[in-house]
């Protein structure tokens, strides 16, 4: 291992590059700097947020031909300790240690529970490792992301009962539940139709939202009622991200996909080798959030319907909200939320105004629910017939050979199929 100063100079160069990385994103701000032997810089990189290339992959990229023959007199500088999970990307870990990299120090061990052990691989590769370099300063720049991590923790674990019977004391991804609706609170007219309640400028937000996300999820309901393609697009069909970074589409529930839906061709899905989105019960949202988390996924858009937004807001499971608001009346039965929990007018939800946005004739307003995450649930999952079929009379999912009931999604079903 190089010596402590030379160590300290390259991570204070780590942490600057780290910096350049989107502070608000639900992935962390890392850097990485690869050095020869004499402790110069041969390479740089950074993290530009979920779904990109992770710092020591990029930097990994950019080390100089001549160095490639000689990768274990290099050393690796990263303010994070290498993630050794498979999500969007593959696990920084198993790229270093492919690389034959020498030696790495890194500032702060990673928090999550999954992604966390990087530098153990690395030992057990044969890499010299070193953790707690200006461990200080790193906790100062990751401030605010470490926090989001530990409150996303607690939700996670307040909202399911009995915690120990389930894997929601993960972390769970940042949810962002939107809607559209009218003046009088509907989001959908009597007969089911909703296509469309606001206009060409709110729904172009709403696709520039989508791609910042790296899941998009929709119940069943919503599924069956719209067929939404769920891309991140242009209003003239074209993708805004390329389709490895596309949301990846998750759908709630027990009925299967048909076998025409569109979402079946979403783009992400053949970029990450996947068949179908996936599937997720919905019996308990906190154990099938966590175990998106468990994915890597960090965040998720949802975008509907009614039941499953109803149901993350009654368990304290959404973050924040995005009402696109149509200066128009639907009256009838189609409200944009159903039941959150609430019988007075006491257990009313306020939000945290942070945006409000005209788009054309319709108005964004996004707010935050702070105190949800530490109420205590007040809402009683439904129970459906469903609940009590013995799992071989549940529906099969005939298109794709799975279970509908599938109560978690594949470990599988996530591959390593970018970046490394
Ligand atoms: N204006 C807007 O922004 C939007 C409007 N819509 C409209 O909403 C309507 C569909 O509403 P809805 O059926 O409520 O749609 P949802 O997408 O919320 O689907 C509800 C279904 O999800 C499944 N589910 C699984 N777990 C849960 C859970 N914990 N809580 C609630 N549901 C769960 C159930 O289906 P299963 O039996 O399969 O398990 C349930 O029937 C359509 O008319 C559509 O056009 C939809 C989206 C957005
Ligand atoms: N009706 C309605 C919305 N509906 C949401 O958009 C989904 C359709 O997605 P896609 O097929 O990808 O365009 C649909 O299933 C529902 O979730 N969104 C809005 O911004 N405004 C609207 O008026
Ligand atoms: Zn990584």
């Amino acid at each position: 291992m190089l010596q402590r100063d030379l160590l300290d100079d390259a991570m204070r160069r780590a942490l600057a590059l780290a910096g350049r990385g989107p502070a608000d994103d639900p992935n962390p701000q890392v850097g990485c700097v690869i050095l020869d032997p004499e402790g110069r810089i041969v390479a740089e990189g950074w993290h530009r947020g979920a779904g990109s290339r992770h710092a020591e992959v990029d930097a990994l990229g950019r080390v100089p031909e001549a160095w490639r023959s000689r990768p274990g007199e290099l050393t690796a500088v990263v303010t994070l300790e290498p993630c050794n999970h498979v999500g969007r990307t593959g696990p920084c870990a198993l790229a270093l240690a492919e690389f034959g990299i020498g030696s790495v120090a890194f500032a702060l061990d990673d928090p999550g529970d999954a992604s966390a052990g990087g530098a153990e691989s690395l030992r057990a590769a044969g890499a010299d490792v070193l953790g707690g370099v200006l461990e200080s300063e790193a906790r100062a720049l990751l401030g605010p992301w470490l926090a989001r991590q530990r409150a996303g923790a607690a939700a996670a674990s307040s909202a399911t009962a009995p915690p120990a019977a389930s894997p929601a004391a993960a972390p769970r991804p940042r949810v962002i539940a939107k809607w559209a609706q009218t003046l009088d609170g509907r989001a959908a007219a009597a007969n089911g139709t909703s296509r469309w309640i606001t206009g060409a400028e709110a729904r172009a937000d709403v696709h520039r939202r989508r791609a910042e996300a790296d899941a998009i999820l929709v119940g069943t309901g919503t599924l069956l009622a719209d067929d939404p393609a769920l891309t991140a697009r242009a209003h003239d069909g074209e993708l805004l991200v390329d389709p490895e970074r596309q949301p990846v589409p998750v759908v709630v529930g027990r009925r299967p996909i048909p076998s025409g839906a569109r979402v079946l061709r979403h783009p992400a899905l053949a970029a990450r080798g996947l068949e179908a989105p996936i599937r997720l019960r919905g019996d308990d949202l906190a154990a099938d959030l966590a175990e998106l988390a468990r994915h890597g996924i960090r965040s998720v858009f949802v975008e509907g319907g009614p039941g499953i937004i109803g149901s993350l807001l009654a368990r304290g499971l959404a973050d924040e909200v995005l009402v696109y608001l149509a200066p128009a009346l639907l009256g009838g039965p189609g409200l944009a939320i159903g039941d959150i929990g609430i019988d007075d007018i006491s257990g009313i939800r306020r939000l945290d105004i942070t945006e409000t946005l005209p788009l054309g004739r319709d108005l964004l307003l996004r707010g935050r629910l702070p105190a949800s995450s530490s109420d205590p649930p007040r809402y009683a999952e439904r129970k459906r017939p469903a609940d009590r079929m013995r799992p071989a009379e549940r529906p099969r999912d005939p298109d794709h050979g799975h279970p509908a009931d599938r109560p978690h999604p594949d470990p599988a079903l996530i591959p390593a199929t970018e970046e490394h």
